[in-house]
């Protein structure tokens, strides 16, 4: 598929550094580490050679090697070079993960540490209970549960975060998922929820924009200049509801004129049953979340 083209300035453009002096560490290097590993280094908040990062293959590393981090297919010597370490594997590969790390003879820590956890449906309690089985980790480590999400890569991330408010940790980490965008803090017991809404969401919004781009197309637009319209309008709408302080049904109001031809588009979509697709969606991932956990 063709890429997108645009014009619009990067969001790490407006961000003002803030200087980050721990050795940070990623076990698993797809998608989501990529995504805030960028952040991190595309704001030169944290020194590439502070970070280390760590996977099976070497299918996703000479994207961080490029970028002068280190890598390594050993997860012991992340956990013995960095002291803050994202596990950033499938919830379903993260005992096989640990496994591994039983059987390091190399791991020995005995440092204050801290893990953030960004897989989806594990709690905290349980990813600590399983950190507590690894020999080699010796010393006080705090767990982090944060839900990221993939924008995060061009600095339009939205994180939410569960921590210890008196954690040793909790403010660098904050800071951290800062630099990729927005982080909130939310109970665990939102946690699914939250992840189902905003972990998940790019994709649902991702589907939007192509389908709003297909319609342009049925009537003749331009592929190329149908996405780009979808996608800054998508982009200008998110920007409306956060800036304006409307609510976002009094935005829409504003864009029907009465006997116009948007109220025209907005009982097609209201046939289609869009609300309720997105609100079984969100129920749907929250519920899937719950099981991987
Ligand atoms: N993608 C998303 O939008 C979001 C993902 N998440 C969470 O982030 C986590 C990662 O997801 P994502 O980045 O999409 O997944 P990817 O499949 O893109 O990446 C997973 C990474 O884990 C590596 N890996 C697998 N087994 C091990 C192991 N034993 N030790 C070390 N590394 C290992 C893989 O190695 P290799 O490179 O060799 O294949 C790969 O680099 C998941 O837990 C997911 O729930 C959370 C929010 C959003
Ligand atoms: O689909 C997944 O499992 C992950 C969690 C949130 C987004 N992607």
């Amino acid at each position: 598929m063709k890429q997108v083209p645009t014009q619009a300035p990067s969001e790490f453009d407006n961000m003002t550094s803030t200087k980050i002096q721990n050795k940070v560490g990623f076990i698993g290097a797809g998608n989501m580490a990529k995504a805030i590993g960028n952040g991190m280094l595309v704001s030169e908040s944290v020194k590439a050679e502070n970070i280390i990062i760590s996977a099976p293959s070497d299918r996703n590393l000479a994207f961080w090697k490029e970028k002068g981090v280190r890598t390594t297919h050993d997860n012991a010597e992340v956990i013995t070079f960095a002291d803050i370490v994202f596990i950033a594997v499938k919830p379903q590969y993260f005992e096989g993960m640990i496994d591994g790390l039983k059987k390091a003879s190399t791991l020995t820590v005995t440092k204050p540490m801290c893990f953030v956890s960004i897989m989806v449906g594990r709690t905290v309690k349980s990813v600590t209970e399983v950190l507590k089985t690894v020999p080699g980790i010796l010393g006080e480590f705090e767990v982090i549960k944060v839900m990221p999400n993939t924008p995060s890569m061009v600095g339009m991330g939205c994180s939410v975060m569960v921590s210890d408010k008196n954690g040793a940790f909790t403010s660098v980490v904050r800071q951290i998922m800062e630099l990729c965008g927005v982080c909130e803090d939310i109970p665990e017991s939102l946690m699914n929820a939250c992840g189902a809404l905003s972990g998940s969401g790019p994709a649902y919004l991702y589907m939007v924009i192509e389908a709003l781009a297909d319609g342009g197309v049925k009537l003749g637009i331009p592929r190329d200049l149908s996405y780009r319209l979808a996608a800054q309008t998508m982009s200008g709408a998110g920007k409306m509801v956060m800036e304006s302080g409307k609510h976002p049904g009094v935005l829409k109001d504003e864009v029907c004129s009465p006997g116009g031809s948007t109220i025209t588009g907005v009982h097609e979509l209201e046939k289609s049953g869009l609300r309720a697709g997105f609100m079984n969606a969100l129920a749907a991932a929250a519920n899937r979340s719950e099981q991987l956990g």
